[in-house]
């Protein structure tokens, strides 16, 4: 008979008591998501490059707490004003997203609960028996001026569906977002951590410097633009602490093309001044950015294209 021996010493008592696990954020658009990712994620950005990267999620943003590494995937919004190619891609990119999760966070505004979130609450309920307990995150709740009308409101919310929690909060309020991890602690299992303790994003500078111009375009451009513009980097160098980055913003129109440029360029100069300083905050350096806007009729509607824009 053969006595079996372990050939690893065993794990570190630390390394058998952490929890890992990935957790979707979702949501129509302009529910907060973005903001509760970053509140979640934490201030001091110093970006981690392209680890242990899947194309199939969007960003991954990553906090370690004590023995707890959550792991959280945001999923781009819904579009339900555009019904062409790119609607059908983001909801496929959103099951699938739903099919590896351990855990969804369900956003919504608190107090409301509209048509297009029942959109993407239908979309979490068509996951079936294997789906992943959902958390209601009832945001914005400083926008709420009538307290007293938010308990019927959750009751509601419990008879739309069997969420495993409900979490009112204030993306904006730290005190809330602490206390959100703490309540999805439980829900992550018990397993090694799958980045370092100080990674904060598996995506690389290149990735993050095209969403902060999409973001400053979305912002300061208002509700005129419409949401299948995008942005494409078209060269990133590095030299030492000074990145060069040349991107093109792709429109749909020549009415677009005016929006995104502005008055005597005023427009794409703002655009171009705020990119930069957020992304010079988060690299730490020096950026020179180069901005183009061009014009691409009907790519909303072809899926080669998207493909090509990396939205698969
Ligand atoms: N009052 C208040 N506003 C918030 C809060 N969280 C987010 N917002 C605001 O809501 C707006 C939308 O926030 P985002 O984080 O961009 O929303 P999103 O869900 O990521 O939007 P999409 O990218 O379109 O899907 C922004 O103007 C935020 O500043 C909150 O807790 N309170």
């Amino acid at each position: 008979m053969s006595t079996e021996t372990s050939p690893e010493p065993d794990p570190a008592p630390e390394a058998d008591a952490r929890r890992c696990g990935w957790i979707a954020i979702v949501g129509r658009p302009n529910v907060g998501k973005s903001t509760l990712l970053n509140a979640l994620v934490g201030q001091k950005v110093s970006i981690t490059s392209n680890k242990a990267q899947t194309t199939r999620h969007r960003i991954h943003g990553i906090r370690t707490v004590g023995s707890t590494q959550f792991v959280f995937i945001d999923t781009p919004g819904f579009q339900t004003r555009h019904a062409a190619a790119l609607n059908r891609t983001l909801n496929r990119t959103v099951q699938g997203v739903l099919a590896d999760v351990d855990l969804v966070l369900f956003v919504v505004e608190a107090g409301r609960f509209g048509l297009d979130d029942a959109k993407v609450l239908s979309l979490l309920a068509a996951a079936g028996a294997d789906a992943p307990p959902v958390v209601l995150v009832a945001n914005k709740l400083d926008a709420v001026h009538r307290r007293a009308e938010l308990a019927p409101w959750l009751k509601g919310m419990q008879e739309r569906h069997p969420f495993a929690e409900y979490v009112p909060l204030s993306a904006r309020r730290d005190a809330d977002v602490q206390r959100l991890l703490g309540i999805l602690e439980p829900y992550l299992p018990q397993q090694d951590w799958f980045y370092d303790e100080d990674a904060l994003t598996d995506r690389s500078e290149r990735f993050l410097a095209s969403e902060i111009v999409r973001e400053k375009l979305f912002r300061l451009t208002g509700d005129e633009l419409p949401y299948t513009s995008t942005v494409v980097i078209d060269s990133f160098q590095e030299e030492g602490e000074l990145r060069r980055i040349a991107a093109s913003i792709v429109v749909e129109r020549d009415a677009h093309k005016g929006m995104v440029i502005g008055d005597r360029g005023a427009m794409l100069k703002r655009i171009g001044t705020e990119a930069r300083q957020e992304l010079e905050r988060l690299t730490g350096g020096k950026v020179f950015l180069e901005l183009w806007v061009k014009v691409r009729s009907g790519w909303a509607d072809d899926e080669e294209h998207l493909r090509s824009y990396g939205y698969e």
